[in-house]
């Protein structure tokens, strides 16, 4: 069964502290979540479906790059971005996570690091939907720490014109068996630097990850790489070490924290609707006061989350965003969200073990979302050695 989010309840006005293009904005891309996400997620994710024709969709929804300036892209706030992610996973995490792969991963590397040509070649019509950008950090063997990669790419002749060769592999790389150029991170002689590949590089095979219990409407890939071929135009020029991979993570991350509160806030309301409908001992669950603690808790922590996604958007805007804060609203948002699918999901009972209702969709795809962009663990380590000013990420 499918529901509205217009029926939001708003217990701390959090609305008013949004001015009138933000609203404006928040209001279209709910349209479109209403219009083109919720009535058909459902099938994507049980055929496990990523829609071919959604890219073009999204950039003509002026939400692909959206926080970039230039090149094709709406130059919105990072507020604006963040609504935008909020509405999309209130469809599906996997739609959200496709805007996160092309916006804040592909097009933010080109956009920081790669050479006015790569920019001109690539950002305008990645903007629009038109092409599809993927991001490969993530190897079998190196996920929490990038730094042990084992993908090298090394110099192919001498001088100026010298080309590379890469060989590696990597693993659940978003979109890459549809993508018309990867952003590829490697060690070479010099460090970690950026490569952007476009698709039918010889050498390059990319296999689609099957039996996900997680994010079926989105697709992530094992990628290899054997004696690639590179031109020197390949290189993203400005990316120097894993600077480079972990700015765009930083965006992605910062999506994150709005829109795991859009997945909690889609629980909420069908768990609320239910409630009030389904008759058990006589009266609607939501009369019953385990039921009222269950559906005020979601709403409070709904309400924290989006206030603290807020916080971070604000302080984004102002160019004060330090990565700690990041992730502490990656942590904590996606964490509760987690909680808040699950609570949700007992409100329906066995109705809610179905995809007729979003709750256990939602928490299967938040798997992947506390797991990918950095982990819980991740996250309370980089927290960790803030508070203490003692790194424990080896043990
Ligand atoms: C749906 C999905 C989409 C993805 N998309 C992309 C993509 O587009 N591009 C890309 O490059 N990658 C992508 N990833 C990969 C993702 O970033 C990695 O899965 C993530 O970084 C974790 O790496 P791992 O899976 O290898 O787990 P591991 O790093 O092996 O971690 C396993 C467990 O050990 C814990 N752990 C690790 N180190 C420590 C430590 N020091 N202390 C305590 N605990 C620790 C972790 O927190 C985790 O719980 C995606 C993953 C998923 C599931």
């Amino acid at each position: 069964m499918s529901h509205s989010t217009t029926n939001t309840s708003d217990v701390l006005d959090l609305d008013s502290l949004l001015n009138t293009d933000e609203l404006e904005l928040r209001q279209r891309v709910r349209d479109f979540a209403d219009q083109r996400i919720r009535p058909n997620i459902a099938r994507w994710y049980e055929d496990a479906v990523f829609p071919r024709e959604l890219p073009a969709e999204l950039g003509e929804l002026g939400v692909l790059g959206m926080h970039l300036e230039g090149y094709g892209c709406p130059g919105r706030t990072a507020v604006e971005y963040g609504l935008a992610a909020m509405e999309l996973e209130a469809g599906d995490s996997g739609i959200r996570t496709f805007v996160s792969v092309q916006g804040s991963l592909a097009m933010t590397a080109i956009h920081r690091w790669g050479s006015e040509d790569q920019k001109l070649e690539w950002l305008p019509r990645m903007a629009a939907g038109e092409v599809v950008g993927s991001f490969a950090l993530t190897e079998p063997t190196a996920g929490s720490d990038p730094s042990s990669m084992a993908s090298f790419a090394r110099r192919d002749g001498e001088g100026s014109d010298a080309g590379w060769v890469l060989d590696g592999s990597k693993r659940w790389i978003g979109l890459a068996s549809i993508a018309d150029v990867m952003v590829v991170w490697a060690n070479t002689e010099d460090g970690i630097r950026g490569f952007l590949i476009p698709a039918g590089t010889p050498g390059v095979t990319v296999t689609p990850i099957g039996s996900k219990l997680s994010m079926r409407a989105s697709i992530q890939c094992d990628v290899e790489f054997d004696g690639v071929r590179l031109g020197p135009e390949a290189l993203l020029p400005g990316a120097d070490g894993l600077r480079g991979p972990f700015t765009c993570l930083n965006e992605a991350r910062y999506g994150i924290a709005w829109g795991a509160m859009g997945a909690a806030r889609d629980c909420y309301e069908s768990a609320l609707e239910y409630a009030r409908s389904r008759m058990q001992f006589g009266k609607p669950l939501a009369s019953y006061q385990l039921t009222q603690e269950k559906l005020v808790n979601m709403h409070l922590e709904i309400q924290k989350g989006t206030m603290l996604a807020l916080h971070l958007g604000r302080l984004k805007d102002a160019g004060r965003l330090r990565p700690e804060q990041i992730s502490a609203g990656k942590l904590n948002n996606v964490r509760e969200a987690i909680a808040i699918a699950r609570e949700a999901r007992t409100i329906l009972g066995g109705n809610g073990i179905t995809l007729d209702y979003p709750p256990l969709r939602h928490a299967n795809n938040l798997e992947s979302v506390r797991t990918y962009e950095g982990t819980d663990e991740v996250h309370l380590l980089v927290l960790g050695n803030h508070l203490t000013g003692i790194p424990a990420f080896r043990g």
